[in-house]
């Protein structure tokens, strides 16, 4: 099944907009996790098992594995999911961007060492840096856009041709590369506005939205810019904010607690309503 198809059934299935980031900092772990590198499966299971049912996807970020020497952890996080949620996308936020002949490596490295269904990827360098992505035809690709950090607008808002340059992303995103329907764009939920103007440009297209949580993004504005008609069309990305809910040893009931309610926020907006 395509990486599009497992993830329209996972936002009705588990009626959730809701994307959770792994990101394990073992210098967060709870007491008795607490600096040790080894445990960042342990912890992340815990996590996964903890919060799956109120989630559409989960995002693994791939410096906080490869940093603590933890790709094999990586590895076996991403099929544990795959094996005890199956249906349940994993992206594998590594946020490349190379020339053609080695980004097709890190695709390799992407789809087949790590089994990804997604990757991020940066557009910087140009389309035949992201063409060996979409070689692997049942993936998704999902291309920075207008990103969440505030040191984003220094390139992202350049006046290109009389538009800010996240508007060309979104532009030849939309309708130059999709030529398979398999790419989405990141747009940061600290900008609301830009992502009702990306909204407006790409139609249905899925959008990766990191930025609500420890970034501070407000769940109602990213709701009422992103939604489509159907409420569907986004993954609302949290990863600390549910993974550190707590330090103490109720960390895995926390991160459930605080991915169900951050579901539930999502979901009040995700229709029109005379009240949103
Ligand atoms: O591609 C991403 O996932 C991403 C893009 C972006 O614009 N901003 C952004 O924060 N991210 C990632 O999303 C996650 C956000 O984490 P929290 O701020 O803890 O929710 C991190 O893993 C970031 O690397």
């Amino acid at each position: 099944m395509s990486f599009i198809q497992s993830l329209t059934n996972a936002w009705q299935r588990n009626d959730s907009l809701l994307c959770i980031g792994l990101d394990p900092d073992p210098a967060r772990f709870p007491a008795s996790f607490k600096g040790n590198s080894d445990k960042i499966f342990e912890f992340c299971r815990a996590i996964v098992d903890a919060s799956a049912t109120y989630a559409c996807a989960f995002k693994p970020q791939i410096a906080y594995f490869a940093a603590h020497r933890a790709e094999a952890q990586l590895e076996q996080l991403i099929a544990y999911i795959h094996t005890e949620y199956p249906g349940l996308p994993v992206i594998l936020d590594a946020k490349r961007g190379d020339i053609g002949s080695t980004a097709q490596q890190y695709a390799h490295e992407a789809f087949t060492r790590y089994q990804a269904d997604a990757v991020t990827v940066n557009p910087y360098m140009g389309f035949d840096s992201i063409e060996p992505y979409l070689a692997h035809q049942d993936k998704g690709v999902i291309v920075l856009c207008r990103t969440s950090n505030p040191g984003g607008s220094e390139l992202q808002f350049l006046n290109s041709n009389g538009r800010p340059l996240y508007q060309i992303v979104a532009e030849y995103a939309s309708q130059k590369w999709n030529t398979n329907g398999q790419i989405g764009l990141v747009v940061g939920a600290t900008f609301p506005h830009e992502i009702s103007t990306v909204r407006k440009m790409v139609g249905d297209m899925p959008l990766l939205i990191p930025g609500i949580g420890a970034q501070g993004g407000d769940i109602a504005a990213t709701v009422k810019a992103g939604r489509t008609e159907q409420g569907l069309g986004m993954l609302i990305n949290s990863s600390r904010a549910i993974l550190y809910a707590s330090n103490g040893s109720d960390f895995a009931a926390a991160a459930s607690q605080a991915a169900r309610e951050t579901r539930d926020a999502i979901n009040l907006y995700r229709r029109p309503s005379p009240l949103n």
